[in-house]
């Protein structure tokens, strides 16, 4: 397998897959001759359990190697001549337990934007929109490593929202949450829509992610489906997406 990057700024940023063939002990998980993630796309990635979409995202995160296939990002800015310029980092892969710093909230929220060269006055609007978002407001003080589940999730969705990555993969972001944090979670990745950021969602049923997405991935048969079409939210509660506008969340 071969990665490489073209990198041009100023561009729409993507990574595409050719002739992907993802196989473990012999088993092929998929196999999938062209995909392309970019800038805008809102996808709904569903496959059952154990079907590849942690593996897919992965893969198009540059964190793990397919068997065989390219994979080739675009669009990116060029990296400073000491770092290596491979596709790791480009679409950030956030997993469904995902990884926090040692630390506080605050810490959690403030070091990811420390990294990057903003004004400070823009830097603490941002933070303050992210935690009235995510409702983070009373936890700011407390251990990240202390929350729940779906206040772990918040503060990963929140942190990312800070950042701005151009490409963006939630692994499963709403199971196992109850409704205000889904509504929450929601919220965060309808203003990540309207941001302009391409979000790849995964989720192995349809649910309130559905309303957001305008394109639909399917693992099923040991290859992936490509569709315009986005199959209706299976439960009744199905989410307006008029509601899921950020502010809109009492
Ligand atoms: N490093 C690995 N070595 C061997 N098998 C693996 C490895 N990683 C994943 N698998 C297997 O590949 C299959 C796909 O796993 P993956 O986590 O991508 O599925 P998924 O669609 O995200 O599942 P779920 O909906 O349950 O989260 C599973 O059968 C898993 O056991």
């Amino acid at each position: 397998m071969m990665i490489s990057d073209t990198l041009q700024e100023q561009q729409t940023v993507q990574i595409s897959a050719h002739n992907l063939l993802m196989k473990f002990n012999q088993n092929t998980l998929f196999n999938v001759p062209e995909l392309t993630f970019k800038q805008g796309d809102v996808i709904y990635l569903q496959g059952d359990n154990g079907s590849g979409k942690s593996t897919l995202m992965k893969i198009l995160a540059g964190l793990i190697t397919p068997t065989q296939g390219q994979v080739i990002s675009q669009g990116f800015a060029p990296k400073p001549w000491w770092q290596p310029d491979n596709l790791f980092g480009k679409a950030v892969y956030l997993h469904q337990h995902p990884y926090l710093f040692e630390g506080t909230v605050k810490y959690n929220l403030t070091y990811a934007l420390s990294q990057l060269k903003i004004p400070v006055s823009e830097r603490n609007d941002r933070i303050t929109q992210a935690v009235n978002m995510a409702q983070l407001g009373d936890l700011l003080n407390h251990n990240a490593s202390d929350l729940s589940g779906g206040e772990r999730q918040r503060l990963a969705i929140a942190r990312a929202w800070i950042i701005q990555p151009k490409l963006l993969m939630l692994d499963e972001p709403i199971s196992n949450m109850d409704k205000q944090s889904q509504r929450l979670v929601l919220a965060m990745i309808n203003q990540l829509k309207q941001d302009g950021t391409g979000l790849l969602l995964s989720s192995h049923q349809t649910c309130g992610l559905t309303a957001l997405c305008q394109q639909h991935w399917h693992i099923k048969q040991r290859t992936i489906h490509t569709s315009m079409h986005v199959p209706a939210a299976e439960t009744v509660h199905q989410t307006n997406t008029t509601e899921l506008h950020y502010g809109t969340t009492d």
